[in-house]
Formats: structure tokens, C-alpha cells, sequence
């Protein structure tokens, strides 16, 4: 059954990680979706895979859809969107793109320029999930991506009440937790809390290059918490980057001064005052890492870990978590490590302090190893 207050059918233009991990996520909750993206292959794979019938090539033949998920890289974004109003009369058009001031001002150049009436305009509706991965393509895609994450919905005044609320439902039936807020606020926000880290991933990694193999074989969590989206694609994130380059420069400003003051004190490391300078400056890092919330944008909880050693072979870790449901215990996260050389894995399963001994003594009973 169609989901409430999703105009349909959704058509996704742009199938790729996100535009097919949508059509996924809405076609299990009963929404009817349409796929069109200008990489046969990839509108191919998103069919396969099941996120929604191709959009007809013949247009006269094709449905009217009532919604638009524009889910293009963001140099296109804006024109996808414009050629949508146009092209739809009546529908809603949304996009998904990282950055959202440059989108909605090439909205608003084309209603000055002429080619988009200001009612056409008001149809459109710039929003933003903040959930993704470090993989493109639809191959990558999953239903479940935007589950509690959160989703934000960036109306202006002249937006019209039903493409907000189609865009908000869109983000709710998905599982996500819709923010307000104005391109302008949305892409200062996200230089830093999205942008700043993936350009440190990436400086980070990138001293890896030429370091020995017998080094990098030591490589713990603490490497690999600070890397995973150094992975990501990098035509995605020069668009990203390009796009929203004023907010992320002020804040590569401050970055570069605690750089400085840190590069000046290790020079020195045992100078009067440089100890403290550096615990300062983790001490710093603590209280700012402490103010990121938890799940669903509840305040910051520490969980806590129960690490399972699982065989590397298939159907170990549904059977751990079939035996941690079996628990009674609720998994808040849950991450797999390799160790290198060694054929298991580490799965460690993030748990409500307080349930932390329950599930471990469970698991042992099972006869898994707990670490
Ligand atoms: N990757 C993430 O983690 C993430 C998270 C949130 C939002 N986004 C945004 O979602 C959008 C898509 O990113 P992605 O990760 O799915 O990228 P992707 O590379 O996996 O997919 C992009 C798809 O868009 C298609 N495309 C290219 N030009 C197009 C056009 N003119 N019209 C329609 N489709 C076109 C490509 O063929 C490709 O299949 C981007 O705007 C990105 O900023 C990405
Ligand atoms: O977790 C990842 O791999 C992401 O790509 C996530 C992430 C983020 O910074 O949170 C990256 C960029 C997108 O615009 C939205 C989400």
C-alpha cells in the first residue's frame, strides 16, 4: 500500500548509491518508484535490484510522476531540478544533493532569467540526508541507508506547503529525522561536521602512500576509525568541496592555526609549558567529541562493547546475532574488524551499558568467544 502523503509515483532521476538505496527504502514501504538515470548500466542494476520500474525513454508514454527525487551528482543537481519543474507541471521536485545554496540559487537565476516561473519554482524543495557511504553506485545501494539519520528539509518562504510535506514524508517513511533549517545554515553546518572530515580522512590517508607494508600490517582501529571515508569517490567530493568552499575555507583557517601552535610545540616538546599545551589541545578534542550526539539525535551516550571472535566464513555473524536477539539485548551498533593475516573476524556489537554483562554471559553460554 502506497505510504500517506507521497504524491505518486516517485520518479528518481540518478541512480546510484543514494537515488537507489530511496527507491529500495520506499518500494519496501509500498511506494511506487520510477528510475531514470543516463547510465543505462546503472538504471539497469537499480531495476535488478529492485528499487523501482525504468522511467519509459518515451516520454508520452510515461507516467506523470508526482513527486521528483533528484539524485545526481551536484554539479548537475540544479539543472536536473530546473528541467523537472519544466518538464512535470504539478509534480514536486526534491533533490538530495550534499551542498544547497549553489542548487537553490540556480533555482532562482532561472525565475529571473525567465526559463522557470516563480510557481514552477515553488514546487522545488532542496533537501539533504545525512547518511551515505564511502562506496558509489547502485550495487552499494541499501534500504535501510537513512534509519535514523538524520534528513534536512530546506523551504524557503515561497516553498509550497505540499512539496515540504512530501519531502518530509519521504525522509519519515525512510526511517529519518527530518531537521528544518535554510540552505545558508544547512551548508555552514556541513563544512564541519561532514566536509572538514572527509578532507582530514583524506590528508590522513594520503601519508599512507609510501608507507612500508610491515608498518601498515600494525594498522589498529584508531587508523581505521579516522579513514574509512577516505574511500569515497573522489568526482563526488570535488564537487562537494568546489561547492561549498567559503564555509569549509573559514574553517580550514582555524584548523591551520591549531597546526601551527602544535607543529611550534613539538618542536620543543620539552620546553616550559609545551606538555600542557598538547594535553590541552587533546583535551579540546575530547570536549568537542563529546558534544556529538547519539542515535536519533539523542545526547551523546557511550555504549558499550562486547567484541565476539567470529570464523571468517559465511553465517557467522546471523548466527552471533541471532543468539544476541535470543538475548533480549538491543544492538545500538555493530562493526566487523579483520585482523590482519588472521583468518577471523572481530565483531563488535554496541550495547546499553547496563546490558553489557547479560549479553556477554549469554554469548559465552553459546560457546563464542568474548573478548
Ligand atoms: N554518497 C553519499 O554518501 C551521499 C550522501 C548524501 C547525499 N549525497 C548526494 O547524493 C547525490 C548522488 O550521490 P551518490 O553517492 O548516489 O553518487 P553515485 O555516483 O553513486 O550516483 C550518481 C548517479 O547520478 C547519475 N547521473 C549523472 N548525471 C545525471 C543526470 N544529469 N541526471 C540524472 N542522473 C545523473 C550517474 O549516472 C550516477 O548513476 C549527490 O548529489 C550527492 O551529493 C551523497
Ligand atoms: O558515512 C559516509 O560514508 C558518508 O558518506 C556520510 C556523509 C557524512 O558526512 O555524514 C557524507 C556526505 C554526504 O553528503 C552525507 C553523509
Amino acid at each position: 500500500m502506497a505510504p500517506r502523503g507521497i504524491p505518486e509515483p516517485v520518479l528518481i532521476r540518478g541512480t546510484g548509491l543514494l537515488g537507489t538505496s530511496i527507491g529500495l527504502g520506499l518500494r519496501s514501504a509500498g511506494a511506487d518508484t520510477y528510475l531514470s538515470d543516463p547510465s543505462p548500466s546503472a538504471q539497469a542494476v537499480a531495476v535488478d535490484i529492485g528499487a523501482g520500474q525504468a522511467f519509459p525513454g518515451d516520454l508520452t508514454a510515461a507516467p506523470s510522476p508526482g513527486v521528483v527525487v533528484v539524485a545526481a551528482p551536484p554539479d548537475v543537481a540544479g539543472q536536473v531540478v530546473i528541467d523537472s519543474l519544466v518538464r512535470f507541471p504539478g509534480a514536486v521536485v526534491l533533490d538530495i544533493a550534499s551542498v544547497k545554496g549553489a542548487i537553490r540559487r540556480e533555482v532562482d537565476a532561472a525565475v529571473v532569467g525567465g526559463t522557470l516561473t516563480p510557481a514552477q519554482a515553488a514546487r522545488y524543495v532542496g533537501t539533504h540526508p545525512m547518511a551515505g557511504r564511502e562506496r558509489s553506485g547502485p550495487v552499494a545501494a541499501r534500504g535501510a541507508l537513512f534509519t535514523a539519520a538524520p534528513w534536512v528539509v530546506c523551504a524557503k518562504g515561497d516553498t509550497s506547503p505540499e512539496a515540504v510535506s512530501a519531502a518530509e514524508e519521504i525522509a519519515r517513511v525512510l526511517g529519518a529525522t527530518v531537521h528544518r533549517m535554510s540552505a545558508e545554515d544547512h551548508d555552514a553546518s556541513v563544512a564541519l561536521i561532514s566536509h572538514l572530515p572527509q578532507i582530514a580522512a583524506s590528508l590522513v590517508s594520503s601519508r599512507l602512500q609510501e608507507t612500508p607494508a610491515q608498518s601498515l600490517a600494525l594498522s589498529g582501529n584508531g587508523l581505521r576509525d579516522t579513514t574509512r571515508i577516505a574511500a569515497s569517490d573522489p568526482q563526488l567530493w570535488v564537487q562537494i568541496l568546489a561547492a561549498n568552499a567559503p564555509d569549509i575555507l573559514q574553517i580550514l583557517y582555524g584548523v591551520r592555526e591549531d597546526l601551527d601552535r602544535l607543529i611550534t610545540t613539538m618542536e620543543e616538546p620539552l620546553a616550559p609549558g609545551a606538555r600542557l599545551d598538547i594535553a590541552q589541545l587533546i583535551a579540546e578534542g575530547n570536549a568537542g567529541h563529546a558534544r556529538i550526539p547519539g542515535k536519533h539525535g539523542a545526547p551523546p551516550q557511550a555504549f558499550a562493547v562486547v567484541t565476539v571472535i567470529v570464523d571468517d566464513t559465511p553465517g557467522q555473524i546471523s548466527a552471533v546475532l541471532q543468539d544476541v536477539g535470543e538475548a533480549g539485548v538491543n544492538v545500538e551498533d555493530l562493526r566487523m574488524d579483520h585482523s590482519a593475516g588472521h583468518e577471523v573476524g572481530m565483531l563488535e556489537i554496541s550495547v546499553l551499558p547496563g546490558r553489557k554483562q547479560d549479553l556477554t554471559d549469554a554469548l559465552t553460554a553459546q560457546g563464542w568467544k568474548v573478548v
